[in-house]
């Protein structure tokens, strides 16, 4: 079978399966298998496809017909312009997270040598980010996952990022005990937990914990908007990820904790909530 076949039948696969793009998922998949990148594959298809890279591309042409994420199956996701490994330890970085990145890009200095935190790092997307566009900047990212926290450190490493940023275990906030930092960042886990058995399924498969926000969806900001206050700095940033239809929610539980000014919702691409911004009040 040649490649181009390949692909025309890796293509009737997806789309029965439900995905959405199955040519450029095909293309993508078929190129992994292959270990050739997109455009090379494109310019071989008339080449048989060999056995081994046979039996790796159908295996995962039938698990992504089945909703398992492209990502997991391939092992990378770019994210602000960066390649980040991937496994079924992390949630896949995602678009919606790069505007509370880029939100807080804007509001700080690349000359500043700023101490800097993100809790619920996963694959230490929003902390490595931050560490390669704030060169001077000392990045602290915490996980409750020991599996996540291996594989932030491998990005790390492979980013070249590891020197400046400290990845520690625990607690959203507890391993970040006696630091004053300028900002702290999160896309904490926020989908009500009733609602999880409702997602697509490539979402099912990300972990659990890194999905369930509890009753409500709120109960990570309930505890991070007062335990951030006591660890910024007067004047620092306060940067969260939010449910698309959580901001005046997370806009009230900030205004109780009466530690900052500021407040404001920012949206992503789709204009729905997507970031909540804060400054601690100085005293
Ligand atoms: C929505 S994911 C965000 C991952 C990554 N920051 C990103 O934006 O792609 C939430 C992360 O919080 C972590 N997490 C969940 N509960 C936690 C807790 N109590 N303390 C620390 N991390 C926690 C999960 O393991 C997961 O990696």
């Amino acid at each position: 079978m040649t490649l181009r076949q390949a692909l025309g039948e890796a293509v009737r696969r997806l789309a029965a399966g439900g995905v959405e793009r199955p040519r450029l998922e095909a293309e993508v998949l078929l190129g992994w298998a292959c270990s050739l990148t997109r455009p090379r594959l494109l310019a071989r298809l008339e080449e048989e496809l060999a056995p081994a890279a046979a039996g790796r591309f159908w295996q995962a042409i039938d698990r992504r017909a089945a909703g398992y994420p492209l990502q997991y199956l391939t092992g990378h996701q770019e994210f602000m312009s960066l390649d980040f490994k991937v496994t079924p330890a992390v949630l896949i970085p995602r678009q919606d997270t790069e505007v509370v990145v880029e939100a807080v890009l804007e509001r700080l200095d690349p000359c500043e040598s700023y101490t800097i935190a993100d809790c619920g790092t996963g694959s230490g997307a929003i902390a490595l980010s931050l560490a390669h566009y704030l060169p001077r900047a000392r990045v602290y990212a915490t996980d409750i996952s020991p599996a996540a926290l291996t594989v932030a450190q491998e990005n790390a490493r492979k980013l070249g990022l590891a020197a400046r940023v400290t990845l520690l275990q625990g607690d959203f906030l507890a391993p970040l005990r006696g630091l004053k930092l300028d900002a702290l960042v999160a896309n904490p886990p926020y989908i009500p937990t009733a609602a999880l058995p409702g997602l697509p399924a490539d979402v099912r498969s990300e972990p659990r914990l890194a999905l369930d926000g509890g009753p409500d969806g709120l109960d990570a900001y309930r505890f991070l908007l007062p335990g951030a206050a006591g660890l910024l700095r007067p004047g620092g940033l306060l940067a969260l990820e939010i449910g698309s239809d959580q901001g005046q929610a997370v806009k009230d539980l900030a205004r109780a904790v009466g530690a900052y000014r500021n407040e404001q919702v920012l949206p992503d691409y789709a204009g729905r909530d997507r970031c909540f911004l804060a400054y601690r009040r100085e005293e």
